[in-house]
Order: C-alpha cells, then structure tokens, then sequence
C-alpha cells in the first residue's frame, strides 16, 4: 500500500472493503458522493454502508427507528452494484462502537483491508471513540471534505488516515429534517426512493398526522 493508502496494482493482492458508518437519517447524496469517490480513487471492491444502532454521541438528539434508516439506506445504495448495506451495528443492539463494527467485518472477511471512510467532522472527533488504539490497526482511516468542516489528521498513528477531496455538497441529515418538518423539499438532496420513504412513513414532522 502506498503512502496514500492507495494500491499501486489494481486489481491484485487482498480485497478492498469500503466501510461508510453513518446515522443515516436520513441518508442523503453528501453520504454517496463521499463513498463513490473514495472508492474509484482507492480502487475499492465494494463498500458496506453501515447504519448505526444507537449512535452514542447523539443521545441528546432525537434518532429515527433503526429499520427506518436501514431501509432508506437500502433504497439508496440499491442501483450500485459496488454499494451494499449491513445489519450488523444495528443486530448487535445497544450503543454503537466503529470497533465493534470493525472487529466483525474483519472477522467475516478474511483477506479483506478495510477502509473506513468518514467526514471531516467525524473525523474529527475520532479521538474520542472507543478503543482508538485497536481501530486504528483494524482498518486505514480516509477523511473526505465537507463544506463548513475543516478537514485534518486529529493525531492518529503514523499512516493511519488518507484526506481525500470530495465534490462538495453542502448537505446535512439535520438540515434534510428541518426541511421536511417545515415543508420544504428534500428533492435532489436525497434519492428520489428515499424523498418517497420520507412521506410515507411520515418522517421528521412534528406532528406525523400533519
Ligand atoms: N455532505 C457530506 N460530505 C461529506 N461527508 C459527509 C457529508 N454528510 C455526512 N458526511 C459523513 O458521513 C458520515 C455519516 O454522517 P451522518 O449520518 O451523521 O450524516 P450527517 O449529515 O452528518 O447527519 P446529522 O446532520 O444528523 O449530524 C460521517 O462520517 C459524516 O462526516
Ligand atoms: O466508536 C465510537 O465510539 C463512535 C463514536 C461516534 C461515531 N462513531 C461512528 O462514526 C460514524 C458516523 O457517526 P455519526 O454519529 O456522525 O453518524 C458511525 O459509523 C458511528 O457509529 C463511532
């Protein structure tokens, strides 16, 4: 592996699994940019998104029901092959931890380097996840850019993370719900299937009988 975290040779030696953990709620088209880019630029087989169970550092936040973000999430990644989605954060229930998450998938895909793909903003709060030693020898870390987020290596071990410039889309999940609260459209920020998911299940309004 490179200096980057990049192959040299495509296409040779272990497989390459993305890992793109997120809340997801919902996913929007900054979470597919973000995941198609790394992979072409680091010659990735596939990536598993993996929506959180309970995403401990929003606690203080009002999260939607797992099965909902899950099946967005599969309504999103379904038209790309290279895309897929995993239970597993969610199946093992109680709080998320990435290492738990890391430690499955590195057990379930034997000659497999994981790369797990984050935010500047999460990435810059990855000192304060649990077990950083051990899941930093798990997977190599990339950070993409995202607008109004500075993006930087927070201090892991040496070769331990890639920055990757992605095209920008100034795209939140908490502004997605705010405009479905308000009545604004979320056309063209997330996928069509998952505007459609939104209004049938009546997510992110105050009142879902509104
Ligand atoms: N527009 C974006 N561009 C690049 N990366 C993003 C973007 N939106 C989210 N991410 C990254 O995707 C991962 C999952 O994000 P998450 O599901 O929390 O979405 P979010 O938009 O940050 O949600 P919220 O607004 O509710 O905090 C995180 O690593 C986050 O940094
Ligand atoms: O492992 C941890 O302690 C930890 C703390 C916060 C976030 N994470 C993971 O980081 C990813 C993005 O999280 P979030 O909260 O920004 O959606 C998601 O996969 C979370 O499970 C992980």
């Amino acid at each position: 592996m490179g200096e980057n975290g990049q192959s040299a040779a495509p296409g040779t030696g272990k497989r390459r699994l993305g890992v793109m953990g997120g809340t997801f709620d919902p996913i929007h088209h900054g979470h597919l940019v973000a995941a198609s880019e790394v992979a072409a630029r680091f010659h990735l087989d596939e990536v598993v998104f993996v929506p959180a169970g309970q995403p401990w550092q929003k606690s203080h936040k009002r999260v939607s029901p797992a099965e909902d973000r899950y099946l967005m999430t599969v309504i999103a990644t379904a038209s790309n092959p290279q895309f897929s989605v995993s239970r597993i954060d969610i199946d093992r229930g109680g709080k998320t931890y990435t290492i738990d998450t890391l430690r499955e998938l590195a057990e379930g895909n034997p000659d497999t380097d994981l790369f797990f793909i984050t935010g500047a903003d999460a990435l810059s709060q990855i000192l304060s996840w649990r077990n950083t030693e051990e899941l930093f020898s798990l997977a190599h870390f990339i950070g993409v850019t995202r607008p109004g987020h500075a993006l930087a290596d927070p201090g892991l071990p040496s070769g331990g993370v890639s920055l990757v410039e992605v095209p920008a889309l100034a795209i939140s999940s908490t502004d997605c719900r705010a405009r479905v609260e308000r009545g604004d459209p979320v056309w063209y920020l997330v996928p069509d299937g998952v505007v459609r998911y939104i209004s049938k299940r009546a997510l992110y309004r105050e009142d879902p009988r509104a």
